[in-house]
Order: C-alpha cells, then sequence, then structure tokens
C-alpha cells in the first residue's frame, strides 16, 4: 500500500468497499424522491475554539447537548455537530476532496455531525455504519466571504501545529449555500482512521471566497513551533473507488 507523506500510514483499508472521497459523476446520480430536504439548526453559543491540529484547522463545538443538531435529508434521525474543517491546495486548480465530473475545487469544507440518538460518544459512534454526517461544502474563487473572514482572521494564532485559541458566538451556516441541493453517499472518514462510518451529504452550489482568504489558508504549517516549516496544503486525499455505490442526488 501507498505511504502517503503527510499521514505515514497505509492510505488504503483492507477489504474498503466504502472509501471517501469519490468523483460524483453527474449523469451517474439518481434522483431520489422520498429524499427529504437537510434541516440545520446551529446555536453559535455552542462554538469553543479553533485549534491546527496538524492535518487541518477545525473549530470545535460543545457536542453535549442537542443544540446544534442537523436531521432530516437522508438521515434516519438528527445528528450533533462536533466540529467543522478544511481541504485545501497550494493552488487554486485543486484541493477539494471530493471532485464533481472529475473538476476539483481550490477547497472544500466539512460539518461533522455524529449520531448521539444510538451512540454515547463520538468515539464509539465513529466505529458505526450510520455513526457520522458530515456536510461538504465546495468553495470557489469568487467574492470576499464575510461570514469565513471571522474565521480567517483568527489563523495566524493557530499558525503551528497543536495550537488553539478561544473562538466564541460563530454559526457556520453562514458557510452553507442557501439553495437546499445536495447529493448524498456512504463513505469513510477520508484522514485515518479511515472508518467506514460517514453518511457524505456534498452540497451542489459552491460557496463563493476571494484569493485573500485562500492564500491565508496557505499559511499555516502542517509543523509544531521549532520545527522546520511545512506548509499546510494538498492536505487531501486521493480519490477512491466508487465500488458498488450509488450517488443519489435529492434534486433533478
Ligand atoms: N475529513 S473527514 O470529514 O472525513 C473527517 C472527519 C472527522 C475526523 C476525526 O474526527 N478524526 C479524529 C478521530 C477519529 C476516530 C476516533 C477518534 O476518537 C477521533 C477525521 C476525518
Ligand atoms: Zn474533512
Amino acid at each position: 500500500t501507498f505511504l502517503h507523506p503527510l499521514w505515514q500510514s497505509p492510505l488504503t483499508i483492507p477489504g474498503g468497499t466504502r472509501q471517501s472521497p469519490i468523483n460524483i459523476q453527474w449523469r451517474d446520480s439518481v434522483y431520489d424522491p422520498f429524499l427529504k430536504p437537510l434541516k440545520i439548526s446551529y446555536d453559535p453559543t455552542t462554538c469553543l475554539h479553533i485549534w491546527n491540529n496538524g492535518y487541518s484547522f477545525l473549530v470545535e463545538f460543545d457536542d453535549s447537548t442537542d443544540k446544534s443538531i442537523i436531521v432530516g435529508g437522508p438521515l434516519e434521525n438528527q445528528y450533533r455537530l462536533k466540529q467543522f474543517h478544511f481541504h485545501w491546495g497550494a493552488i487554486n486548480d485543486w484541493g477539494s476532496e471530493h471532485t464533481v465530473d472529475s473538476k476539483f475545487y481550490p477547497a472544500e469544507l466539512h460539518l461533522v455531525h455524529w449520531n448521539a440518538v444510538d451512540y454515547p460518544s463520538f468515539e464509539d459512534a465513529v466505529m458505526e455504519g450510520n455513526g457520522l454526517a458530515v456536510i461538504g461544502v465546495f468553495l470557489k474563487l469568487g467574492a470576499r466571504h464575510e461570514g469565513l473572514q471571522t474565521l480567517v482572521d483568527a489563523l495566524p494564532a493557530v499558525r503551528h501545529k497543536d495550537t488553539v485559541i478561544e473562538f466564541d458566538e460563530f454559526d457556520p451556516s453562514c458557510l452553507i449555500p442557501s439553495c437546499p441541493d445536495y447529493w448524498t453517499y456512504a463513505g469513510s472518514l477520508t484522514t485515518p482512521p479511515l472508518t467506514e462510518s460517514v453518511t457524505w451529504i456534498i452540497k451542489k452550489k459552491p460557496i463563493e471566497v476571494d484569493e485573500d482568504q485562500l492564500e491565508a489558508f496557505r499559511t499555516l504549517l502542517f509543523t509544531s513551533d521549532g520545527e522546520e516549516e511545512r506548509r499546510m496544503v494538498d492536505n487531501f486525499r486521493p480519490l477512491q473507488p466508487l465500488m458498488n455505490r450509488t450517488v443519489r442526488s435529492s434534486f433533478q
């Protein structure tokens, strides 16, 4: 198996049948009229902190209550928001994890939720086929995104791996396009342990961010303070085989 320089661990799960990310071939996705609209209700006061974990920067939420949840869509019950993070490239030609008709976006946002109805903790849910639900939102180059700017302004404080700052009153629904259309498929985490526990919900419409905002992502480092600096870029996993899966769409 291929040892990815970033993860120093096998990038293939032996016997994996539902790995992520994948290319979404628009014409092969199947409209499912029984898919419900996704309902998103986040409480900005559950926002805790931003930290650089050496793979990405993530904004973590207090997931000890049902204050910030999603429900509906392809989901059997409600899922609690735990964190969101991004994946991006060294240049604007690539950076997203999923592709649409083999097109990369310069970045991709993941909002990570877990099934607190069926499982007692995130750590338990992450081992179960219906344990997690991740909303994927593509970022494309365009107008400056005012909601994202609050995050961008905090990035210099988490430049190095394992740095964290308090971050409060942020409502990540400002990062989700108002268009209700999405694709959904059964997949996995895209970083180790790559567990096959994710119901992916990929929004059809991207959000627009400007060049300076993408460049701000690229000023982050994979490395800790004092180590030789390595810029945090290209933190996306290679595309995985679709195998025996169908991507469903909520729209015709
Ligand atoms: N890129 S992704 O959205 O697929 C993704 C989401 C969450 C995680 C994650 O939470 N990793 C940490 C982790 C994984 C399993 C068990 C744990 O206790 C923690 C990794 C990747
Ligand atoms: Zn991710």
